[in-house]
């Protein structure tokens, strides 16, 4: 059975023609499975052209975060104007923000910049709080930033059920419980929430909600037996992302980037001594129909 009736491959841009632009807001993982390295190699495989404003550089391996330095808020800000003002982008994403005054200097410059609420420029936020180890990559202190100053601007927030219990306090455990976060969680003011089924590790399947405050839209997908999974988040978001800076509606831009995550985990490889990477690469010979093996 197909994934979802996805689209096979978003549109590329001909040779020497610019492709579509988005811009990724997010941490730097020195080993290059999740953050900022997770979403350049699934822009640069999707066709799309990726700018980077980045908020901190992680000390990072398959193992787990042992440190990060932040960089500062004015910084991050000048990154966002720098590229929204000369390169225009379609759409952007957020990832590992690390403070309050970091996830404040990304509202305000967003705001500025016509990224999210009710600007032209698609805002996906993936409301990254640890690392799938455990290790924290956003303050204790942040957490009410994020949901009180950052949902509101976010067409899509897409946490995974860790996040879900950290934001809202809802444990899910089932499709009932699932819905009732994806209702919490847009009550919050993003457009759309996406509760991703990745931990739900009881059950064979990796079934993802999706709500816009009335209707709900399961994309579901057997689960993928590896240990390899680092960046799965990130990859996701990155194809919710591209999508819509193609101008695909959020529920065909869900379907797209759950088939490119579900793919990718199919090609996840073992790296280091822990959790390996999910693998896009299977693009440069592949196809995303293969994930119906
Ligand atoms: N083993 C698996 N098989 C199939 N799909 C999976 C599996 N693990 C995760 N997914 C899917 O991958 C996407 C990311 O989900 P997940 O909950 O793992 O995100 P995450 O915890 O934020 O990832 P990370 O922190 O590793 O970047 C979702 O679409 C989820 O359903
Ligand atoms: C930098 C960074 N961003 C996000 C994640 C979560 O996948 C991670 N482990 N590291």
């Amino acid at each position: 059975m197909p994934v979802a009736p996805a689209p096979d491959l978003l549109p590329i841009a001909a040779d020497g023609q610019t492709p579509v632009r988005v811009l990724t807001i997010a941490g730097s993982d020195s080993g290059g499975g999740a953050g900022i390295q997770a979403d350049m190699r699934s822009f640069a495989l999707m066709g799309v052209h990726a700018c980077v404003a980045v908020t901190a550089v992680t000390v990072q391996n398959s193992l787990g975060v042992s440190g990060y330095q932040e960089i500062t808020p004015q910084i991050v800000s000048d990154q966002i104007r720098a590229v929204v003002g000369d390169i225009g982008i379609g759409a952007a994403k957020t990832g590992m923000l690390a403070s309050s005054a970091i996830i404040e200097a990304v509202v305000t410059t967003c705001t500025e910049s016509g990224i999210g609420g009710a600007g032209p420029i698609p805002l996906v936020v993936d409301p990254v709080c640890a690392s799938m180890h455990g290790d924290p990559l956003l303050a204790e202190d942040a957490l009410d930033d994020l949901r009180t100053r950052l949902f509101p601007l976010a067409t899509v927030v897409t946490p995974n059920l860790d996040e879900v219990r950290l934001i809202t306090g809802i444990d899910v455990v089932d499709a009932q419980s699932q819905r009732a976060a994806a209702r919490a969680l847009h009550a919050l003011g993003a457009r759309w929430a996406l509760v991703k089924g990745g931990h739900l590790r009881s059950r064979d399947h990796s079934p993802d909600l999706l709500f816009d405050g009335a209707e709900y839209l399961e994309v579901d997908h057997e689960r993928i037996d590896t240990p390899h999974d680092h960046g799965a988040g990130d990859t996701l978001a990155a194809g919710l992302t591209a999508a819509l800076a193609h101008g695909y509606s959020v529920p065909d831009a869900f379907r797209f980037a759950k088939a490119w995550v579900t793919r990718s985990l199919t090609a996840a490889y073992p790296l280091g001594g822990g959790h390996g990477p999910v693998n896009p690469l299977w693009r440069l010979t592949g196809t995303l129909a293969e994930v119906d093996r």
